[in-house]
């Protein structure tokens, strides 16, 4: 495959590089079964490891590469003999394997870290790229820092590597200082300027520094790379690698700008963001690109509204293209009516236009008020305002003083068939104030049997759904009040089962109030 080709090939590092990243280590298994669903969603190259590294390194390299099929799988050695025999050891039983061999070639690196002269390293570069061909076929070069390093000293390297047996030449940007025209730049550079450029695939490897490991990655594919280095979620060393899933979905997104194909299937992307996530640890930030929770999720009214009429006027891929179910519209203080009545018919409610606005308009207080409103919020909402569109008794206001000085006070507005009244009553908490100024304005006394809260969702926000039993003459009826505020969805409770209550008295005694 030459810079002709219109094939990119994907090297997945989140088992080596993404297993840098400080916290995210992962046990064989673990590394096994993302090595397994890599393999599956068409991966084209693993890393597995380091086998030098350590015991478990190696065995896991190990393991990868008896259960790999299809993939290349490859490990990482430094220019050393050892390193070199550990992972072409670990390696051996894989049906298509590579070894990874890299050596710093920056002044800065190779004076400071490897304390080599330039010459000593091109050196190495012979040696060991020689080396690792005498035990495998494929072998991948790596300039470590090589973004950094003076170009004619990089030229002589690479030559050196591919003409040593490198079929494969990667340029690492090891610490995310390239821009895009740059590193494009470099790459297309070496391209042209190294002799036997084509005979070896030049690889980018790009880190995140500043928010640009994809940018760089995706410029230096226009320049002339045909393999990508990419971890997924962009996990890895500090601020990460380039993330598989953006690299993937940009070029499947704009060849129009990116006449390019890798052998991803996209429907796995979410797959495996999550349980790479599940394995590290590592949560995905929600605006993550792709894989985040809100990539395709919207809030506002007008864009959703958009989508109800094209999903094309906000989304540029299709959620199904990355193994989303659909997009979500996620209701909140920003939703507009068409989203509303959307949900409210998905919920399985046929309002009429008035009670529509009347539900709507309550969904829009209590968005004020809490953070997201999720489905058991509206039906919740709807069924508040379905059962007292008849009532006649209702709740208008409610102050209650309670803490701990006492005496509990609520002070208690309703309406009672059209006239509004208002009383204070003291009580036992709360609640009990609340529901004796229930039974002061309504002249009631029907005997309580049960009184239940619980919150319909999560969190301090969450409305609270109160049932209230209440039983007169033999007669039992249960009422529902949901509210942000318990004491609020308390009273509703209560009123809504007294008026049931008013419903079967009247079938009896019509007319009646109350005793
Ligand atoms: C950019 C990258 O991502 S490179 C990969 C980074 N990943 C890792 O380092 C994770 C795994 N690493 C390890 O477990 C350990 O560092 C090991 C096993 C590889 C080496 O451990 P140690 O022998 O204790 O050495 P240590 O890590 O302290 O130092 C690294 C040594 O390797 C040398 N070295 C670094 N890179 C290379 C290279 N590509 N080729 C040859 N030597 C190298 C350093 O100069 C230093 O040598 P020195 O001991 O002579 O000073
Ligand atoms: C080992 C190399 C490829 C690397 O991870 C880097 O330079 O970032
Ligand atoms: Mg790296």
């Amino acid at each position: 495959m030459s810079s002709q080709s219109n094939r990119v090939v994907i090297f997945d590092t989140t088992l080596r590089d993404g297993e840098q990243s400080p916290g995210a280590s992962m046990n064989l298994e673990e590394k096994c079964r993302i090595a397994a669903l890599l393999e599956e969603m068409g991966v084209d190259v693993i890393e597995a490891g380091f086998p030098i590294a350590s015991n478990g390194d190696f065995e896991a390299v190990n393991a990868v590469a008896k259960q790999s099929r299809e993939a290349i799988v490859a490990g990482l050695a430094r220019a050393t003999k050892a390193d070199i025999d550990r992972a072409a050891e670990a390696l051996a039983p894989a049906a298509r394997k590579r070894i990874h061999t890299f050596i710093s070639t920056s002044p800065l690196h190779m004076k400071y870290k490897l304390q080599m002269e330039p010459e000593a390293v091109l050196q190495a570069v012979k040696d060991s790229v020689a080396y690792a061909r005498s035990k495998v076929d494929d072998v991948e070069w790596s300039a470590e820092d090589g973004s950094r390093t003076e170009h004619d000293f990089l030229c002589r390297c690479v030559e050196a590597a591919i003409a040593a047996g490198a079929t494969t030449i990667n340029i690492p940007d090891t610490v995310g200082y390239a821009v895009p025209d740059e590193y494009a730049a470099l790459i297309a550079m070496l391209i042209e300027r190294v002799p036997n450029a084509d005979k070896a695939i030049f690889s980018v490897h790009c880190h995140n520094d500043l928010g640009l490991a994809v940018a760089n990655s995706l410029a230096a594919v226009n320049a002339g790379a045909r393999q990508v280095e990419c971890t997924i979620n962009g996990l890895g060393e500090r601020a990460g690698n380039a993330a598989m899933e953006e690299i993937v979905m940009a070029l499947r997104t704009r060849p129009d700008r990116m006449p390019y194909e890798t052998g991803i299937d996209t429907t796995y992307i979410t797959r495996a963001s999550k349980l790479v996530s599940t394995v590290t640890g590592f949560v995905v930030q929600p605006n993550k690109a792709i894989v985040g929770k809100n990539a395709f999720a919207h809030e506002s009214g007008i864009h959703q509204d958009g989508m109800l009429k094209n999903a094309q006027t906000y989304e540029i891929m299709t959620p199904e293209s990355v193994g989303l179910n659909k997009s979500t519209l996620v209701l909140g203080k920003h939703s507009g009516r068409h989203a509303f009545r959307d949900k409210v018919k998905a919920l399985g409610y046929d309002l009429g236009d008035n009670r529509l606005n009347d539900a709507f308009k309550r969904f829009k207080d209590l968005a004020d008020v809490k953070k997201e409103v999720f489905d058991e919020d509206i039906v919740a909402l709807i069924d508040d305002q379905l059962i007292r569109a008849r009532d006649r008794i209702k709740v208008v206001d409610l102050a209650v003083v309670c803490g701990t000085k006492g005496p509990q006070t609520a002070t208690l507005t309703l309406e009672i068939d059209g006239d509004s009244k208002t009383t204070t009553a003291e009580g036992d908490g709360p609640v009990d104030a609340t529901f004796k100024a229930i039974k002061q304005l309504c002249g009631a006394t029907p005997r309580l049997q049960l009184y239940q809260v619980h919150a319909v969702t999560q969190g301090t926000d969450a409305q609270a759904e109160v049932t209230v039993r209440l039983e007169e003459n033999g007669k039992t009826v249960n009422g529902q009040g949901a509210d942000t505020d318990t004491l609020v969805a308390s009273a509703k409770a209560y009123v809504t089962a007294l008026n049931k209550l008013l419903v079967k008295r009247e079938k009896t005694a019509p007319g009646d109030m109350g005793a």
